[in-house]
């Protein structure tokens, strides 16, 4: 006789495995810290596939014996955790800035998966700590919705980035340009340690400290680099490897992020820190999506190029523990071939190209500039290219239409068909690879808005729907069209800024 299954029985949070590598790295690295509670906390939103991702039970949130909705909002405390804010400095619009830090975020601990790996679990919004200068350590519904979805939504689209696990609100009044109200977003990575975290170290000329710090990352994260002749630089050299490759995945999907300071710069790579980042409606290869960056320092043409200078920051914060200088330089090499030939392998993947010929560099180039003087939308123009028909006078009518100039999409058209008859794959194979890359669903400033006022109305299942549509950005999903739409007139006068 075949016996059921044991039912699984889920540990307490008593019995959930913590470690506090960050923490231990002493007293110059932190201030140990408790979270201020948010009063009368409830519960905006969750990742069911964070927590799956911790390995968490399906009814975390609702388990009397977890108490989430107190321990993750500052009202109470899961056994075994020991919450520091860190201290980071940085450069912020390409000036330095001085002593920043976790003003309003807490580092609760490194939770210990199944696996053995760990996920730093740090709370946002969550209070005033000793870094919070003139901050009130708070962050709004508003920016806390939209840091969760973008989060969840990049994970979805495969690109390397933060999660987050939830958002909590609160009827806390917090003042912005308005008065709104209070937040607190649990996020998710293996190590939220910045760029800024390596300066400030070194601005400070602590290199006893920066050498701690280092070691720990390279333990931690980067143990390939721990046998190189000088560790820095290798781990100098990764760093910039792993930099050139978001920066190629964000430019393919049109990501704009808004903010990237030394301090919003992940040493691992992940996008981290959503603010007032965009995705690119109407191709404009000079979108500025933060309404706050007046000189357009961070337009979506000057990514890669921040990136470069974010990772020469880092390279000179890196210097003490680098005798050989020109080793520091060779670590930041890498960048000028990894990024182009990362970006160049997406462009070809995103028009469905598998073989390499000469002139298809051109192809794509010829193509960016028509959607831009056409003002093409970004997402909407690639997802309908994978219906191309290459066939000689096929019309195309779906990608034509979105074209003003006609003759010139149609004389580029003439050229894509005939580089498609010299690739071996037929075009439904083509279209159906283009659509494994080129997302159906992005998440649109609009999008968000609407599941940001339907939440501030107390009806959060806007945002589940939203969430649920966003992890599986290259599906069909007929049944969601709208969310694949056009951006509406009224998209426009959504402005994003700093203010969070
Ligand atoms: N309301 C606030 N209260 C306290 N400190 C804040 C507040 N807003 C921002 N800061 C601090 O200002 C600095 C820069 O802010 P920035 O907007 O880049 O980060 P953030 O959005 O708070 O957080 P993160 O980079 O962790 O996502 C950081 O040191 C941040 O902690
Ligand atoms: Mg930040």
């Amino acid at each position: 006789m075949n016996l059921p299954p044991e039912p699984r029985t889920w540990p307490s949070p008593a019995a959930l495995s913590w470690v506090h590598r960050y923490a231990a790295l002493g007293s110059e690295f932190h201030t140990r810290w408790t979270a201020q509670p948010l009063p009368d906390p409830y519960w905006v939103c969750t990742s069911g596939a964070a927590a799956e991702m911790l390995g968490w039970p399906d009814d975390w949130a609702q388990r009397d014996d977890w108490q989430a909705l107190q321990c993750l909002s500052g009202g109470a405390q899961w056994p075994g955790l020991d919450p520091v804010a860190t201290v980071y400095s940085g450069h912020q619009f390409g000036v330095w800035a001085g002593q920043l830090g976790d003003g309003r975020a807490l580092l609760l601990g490194e939770m210990q998966l199944a696996d053995g790996s760990g996920v730093e679990v740090q709370l946002k919004g969550s209070g005033r700590t000793p870094y919070a200068r003139m901050g009130d350590g708070r962050a709004v519904l508003r920016s806390s919705i939209r840091e969760f979805l973008c989060s969840e939504a990049m994970h979805g689209l495969g690109i390397p980035t933060t999660r987050a696990l939830c958002v909590i609100g609160s009827a806390l009044p917090v003042r912005r340009e308005q008065i709104e109200t209070a937040a607190v977003t649990t996020r998710l990575a293996p190590s939220f340690v910045r760029f800024g975290h390596f300066e400030h170290f070194a601005h400070h000329e602590k290199p006893q400290q920066l050498q701690q710090l280092t070691d720990h990352v390279i333990a931690c994260h980067y143990p390939e680099c721990r046998e190189a002749a000088q560790p820095a630089a290798a781990l100098l050299d990764a760093v910039t490897r792993r930099t050139a490759e978001l920066m190629a995945q964000w430019q393919a999907v049109g990501f704009c992020h808004g903010v990237m300071n030394t301090d919003n710069m992940s040493i691992l790579g992940l996008t981290i820190d959503y603010g007032p980042f965009g995705f690119l409606d109407a191709f404009d290869p000079g979108h500025v999506c933060n309404h706050s960056d007046h000189q357009g320092r961070y337009a979506y043409n000057r990514q890669p190029n921040i990136a470069l200078w974010n990772l020469h920051a880092l390279g000179q914060a890196l210097l003490p523990l680098i005798p050989d200088a020109d080793a520091a330089q060779q670590a930041l090499e890498p960048y000028k071939t990894v990024f182009p030939a990362a970006l160049e392998r997406r462009m070809r993947d995103k028009i469905g190209l598998l073989q390499t010929l000469p002139g298809d560099r051109e192809l794509v180039d010829d193509l960016l500039r028509l959607m831009a003087q056409d003002r093409c939308d970004f997402t909407i123009t690639f997802r309908r290219l994978a219906g191309f028909v290459s066939t000689p006078g096929a019309p195309n009518d779906s990608v034509r239409d979105l074209f003003v100039d006609r003759a010139g999409f149609d004389a580029w058209g003439t050229r894509y068909a005939e580089r498609l008859r010299q690739e071996s794959s037929v075009d439904a194979e083509r279209g159906a690879r283009m659509n494994r890359v080129n997302p159906k669903f992005v998440l649109r400033n609009h999008l968000a808005e609407v599941a940001i006022r339907r939440s501030r109305a107390g009806d959060h299942s806007e945002l589940q729907r939203l969430l649920a549509v966003l992890e599986r950005p290259y599906d069909e999903q007929p049944e969601h069209e709208a969310d694949a739409g056009f951006p509406p007139e009224w998209a426009q006068t959504i402005e994003v800024s700093c203010s969070s």
